[in-house]
């Protein structure tokens, strides 16, 4: 006996990749609904070998379903996810509407599986920020050695964070680079993508910080340890998938380098590729379609007392978004919704 499942945002980057998992993973799904807005009515998904017709989430009725995966932004979460809870449906959200309320667990089943078992306060858990998610799953298990003071993180973030509009952009801005009077102006992003970088995802915080940094630091501090310092900078890059981060770590404890590469190789969700040679590491290219977090460039920072660089890159739309909240649905159906 398996679940009900709902995948909310079914035809979109992120609900795409959840159809793919749930089925890539055998999930145990008994029947599967595809929700979307009214303009995808009728659309067909994939979901394994079948195909399903995409529903209109509004009207919906909940009721007997036993996990709905939201990926529909925060403002048709804020309508919807409420509804589904109180038809006694668990959600499992990938927006940032609900991940800092405190009666909500936000979950990354690597780092903090037993949070998972908070659900029911609300029947909402919370799928954390794309970049948070990957950089956690790296620095829990040398976190667990060494004890982290302070991270410096700055990211190297894809389009696809941004959703369909902007892998659109990315793609008709770089062809219109080379057909006179084609050029495509910025709208999704706020300066042009192609062939540059943007310093600013999400919006501008009073403090100058934005949001997507603000996320990083905030999200850090609720699933891994509030003592741990963060500061971020996150950067938009012309790459389509996969999201990249050069991390700087403080530590308690001293960390040898060799012993941190050791450590992450026996991680849950990291594998490490780190060979001091051309091409010894890995780029966002590499990682897509992939589970893993990849940690590459494992070095001593000298300049501080206890201190390590390394590089971490992964799947956005999958360890970022629908992997961690497929890996979410599991630990759920494990500890709390045993079936059969
Ligand atoms: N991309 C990423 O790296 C990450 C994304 N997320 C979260 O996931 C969400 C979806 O991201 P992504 O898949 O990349 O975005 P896309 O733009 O690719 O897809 C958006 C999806 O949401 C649906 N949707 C939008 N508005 C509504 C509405 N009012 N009612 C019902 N469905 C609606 C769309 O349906 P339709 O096709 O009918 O318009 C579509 O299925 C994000 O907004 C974010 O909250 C979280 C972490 C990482
Ligand atoms: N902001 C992320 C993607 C995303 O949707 O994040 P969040 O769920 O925190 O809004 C990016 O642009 O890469």
């Amino acid at each position: 006996m398996g679940y009900k499942v709902v995948v909310a945002g079914a035809t979109g980057n992120v609900g795409r990749e959840m159809l793919n998992i749930l089925a890539e993973r055998e999930f145990p799904v008994d029947e599967i609904a595809a929700l979307a807005s009214r303009r995808s009515l009728g659309t067909e998904v994939s979901f394994g070998d079948k195909t399903v017709k995409t529903k209109d989430i509004e009207g919906f009725d909940f009721t007997g379903w036993d996990i709905a995966l939201f990926a529909i932004g925060s403002e048709a979460t804020k309508k919807y996810a409420p509804i589904a809870a109180s038809q006694g449906c668990v959600v499992i959200d990938n927006s940032s509407l609900y991940r800092y309320d405190p009666e909500i667990p936000l979950v990354v089943p690597e780092v903090n599986p037993e949070a998972v078992e908070q659900y029911k306060k609300k029947m909402i858990i919370a799928n954390p920020n794309c970049s948070t998610a990957q950089m956690v799953v790296a620095l829990k298990p040398l976190h667990d050695r060494a004890r982290i003071k302070r991270v410096v993180v700055s990211t190297y973030q894809s389009v696809s964070g941004a959703g369909k509009e902007g892998i659109d952009e990315l793609w008709d801005q770089t062809k219109g680079m080379y057909v006179p009077g084609q050029e495509v102006a910025p709208k999704k992003f706020s300066k042009q993508i192609a062939f540059n970088v943007i310093p600013h995802i999400d919006v501008f915080m009073e403090d100058g910080q934005t949001k997507e940094e603000w996320k990083m630091v905030a999200e850090t501090k609720k699933i891994l340890d509030k003592t741990i310092k963060v500061t971020a900078t996150c950067v938009r890059v012309p790459v389509f998938v996969g999201h990249s981060e050069a991390v700087n770590i403080e530590f308690e404890d001293f960390l040898d380098e060799d012993e941190a590469r050791d450590i992450l190789r026996e991680a849950p969700g990291v594998m490490v590729v780190d060979k001091r040679e051309n091409g010894g590491y890995v780029t966002p290219v590499e990682c897509v379609g992939d589970y893993a977090t990849f940690v590459s460039r494992i070095r001593q920072d000298g300049t501080i007392e206890n201190g390590l660089n390394l590089w971490c890159v992964s799947d956005n739309l999958r360890k970022g978004a629908a992997l961690n909240a497929v890996q979410i649905a599991e630990t759920l159906g494990n500890r709390c919704l045993k079936k059969g």
